[in-house]
């Protein structure tokens, strides 16, 4: 459990204000505002490089140091941005662990798994002996592998690869983490393991009131997940929304697009609609609202000048300037992303 629960609700678990990445000189992410909830699933969406992965990477120092990294990225009120690296160290794998898509890459193929994972609660939480064998066995049956004890002994290689994405998201709990940050963790899983994964970052999330990042590309996945949505496009946040509201009503014609794109849900047939043409490059972004070109809704003046984050309806904002307002909004109390 969170050491700051019972705290109270006020700031909060993670906020990401007015981050930007630059490589030499190019920028590829343009003042990015998040914010995380204790407890809460919050799923960052959109295509091959958009900027979701590196958002995180920043915000946890794990950037080579060629990235230029400017504004802030505070885990409750502490500074993360440039900050010593024995901060950095201590929160990446204990307060914000992160897994990746594929589990084969991250896990050490000659060391056995309990091992792996023991060094994890050897260095996050202080165990030692008998004690870390026991917490790895229960931490395997919390993640659904099994005969725990038996798999404590088996190297990677004799796993399939949706339980060694098991073992991974094992390994990130292992540090009782407050936010675990899952970048692609079911694209390289067939269908029926993606759903299981998802299913089990759920349970998992609701046994241990740890807030979650989901990182993909996929809408339904997302959808499936998370409580609220960043919609990400060319280095930017273009729409934020409660998943549901997402779901029922896309403002952005990005989102439009991506949800037309998502394969028909069983027993419904709808066309699949791909987005036409590709995500700009970051040295050559148009001028104006960068998902012009592609937009079905493009007018002139969307190639003027960059379109705001504006709020269309409470907690629903949307960058663009061909989406009115749903309703007239209400002042917000309660920022979205800001
Ligand atoms: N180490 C790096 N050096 C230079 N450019 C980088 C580096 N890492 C990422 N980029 C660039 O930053 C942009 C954002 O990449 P990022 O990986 O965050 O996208 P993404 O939305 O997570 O995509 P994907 O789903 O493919 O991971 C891309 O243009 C990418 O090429």
């Amino acid at each position: 459990m969170s050491a700051q629960a019972g705290r109270g609700k006020q700031s909060p678990l993670v906020a990401i204000r007015d981050l930007a990445v630059a490589f030499d000189g190019v920028k590829v992410l343009h003042g990015i505002d998040l914010t995380v909830e204790r407890g809460e699933a919050v799923g960052l969406v959109g295509e091959s490089g958009c900027g979701k992965s590196v958002t995180w990477l920043a915000a946890l120092g794990l950037l080579p140091k060629k990235a230029d990294v400017t504004g802030s990225a505070t885990l409750e009120g502490c500074e993360l941005i440039n900050a010593e690296p024995a901060l950095l160290d201590a929160t990446r794998g204990g307060r914000i662990a992160m897994i990746f898509q594929d589990p084969a890459s991250a896990l050490n193929p000659v060391i056995k798994l309990g091992k792996q994972v023991g060094e994890a609660l050897a260095l996050h939480r202080g165990l030692s002996g008998g004690a870390i064998r026991a917490e790895a066995k229960r931490l395997f049956d919390l993640v659904g592998i099994p005969d725990a004890a038996r798999r404590l002994d088996a190297f990677p290689h004799e796993l399939s690869g949706g339980q060694n994405q098991r073992v991974m998201i094992a390994m990130a709990l292992a540090g009782e983490p407050d936010l675990l940050v899952a970048d692609e963790p079911t694209t390289a899983l067939d269908a029926t393991i993606q759903a299981q994964i998802l299913e089990l970052l759920t349970l998992v999330r609701r046994e241990t009131n740890m807030a979650l990042v989901l990182i993909s590309h996929d809408l339904g996945v997302i959808s499936q997940t998370c409580d609220r949505v960043g919609v990400m496009y060319a280095g930017r946040i273009i729409e934020t929304a409660q998943s549901d509201a997402l779901f029922a009503q896309p403002l952005h014609p990005y989102t439009q697009g991506l949800l037309a794109a998502l394969p028909p849900l069983e027993g419904v047939r709808r066309r699949l609609d791909p987005i036409e043409g590709n995500v700009p490059e970051p040295w050559n972004l148009p001028p104006g609202c960068s998902f012009a070109p592609r937009c079905p809704c493009r007018v002139d003046a969307c190639e003027m000048r960059l379109p705001p984050l504006d709020l269309k309806a409470p907690g629903r904002l949307a960058a663009c300037i061909r989406t009115p307002p749903l309703v007239q909004p209400q002042r917000q109390t309660e920022p979205v992303f800001a």
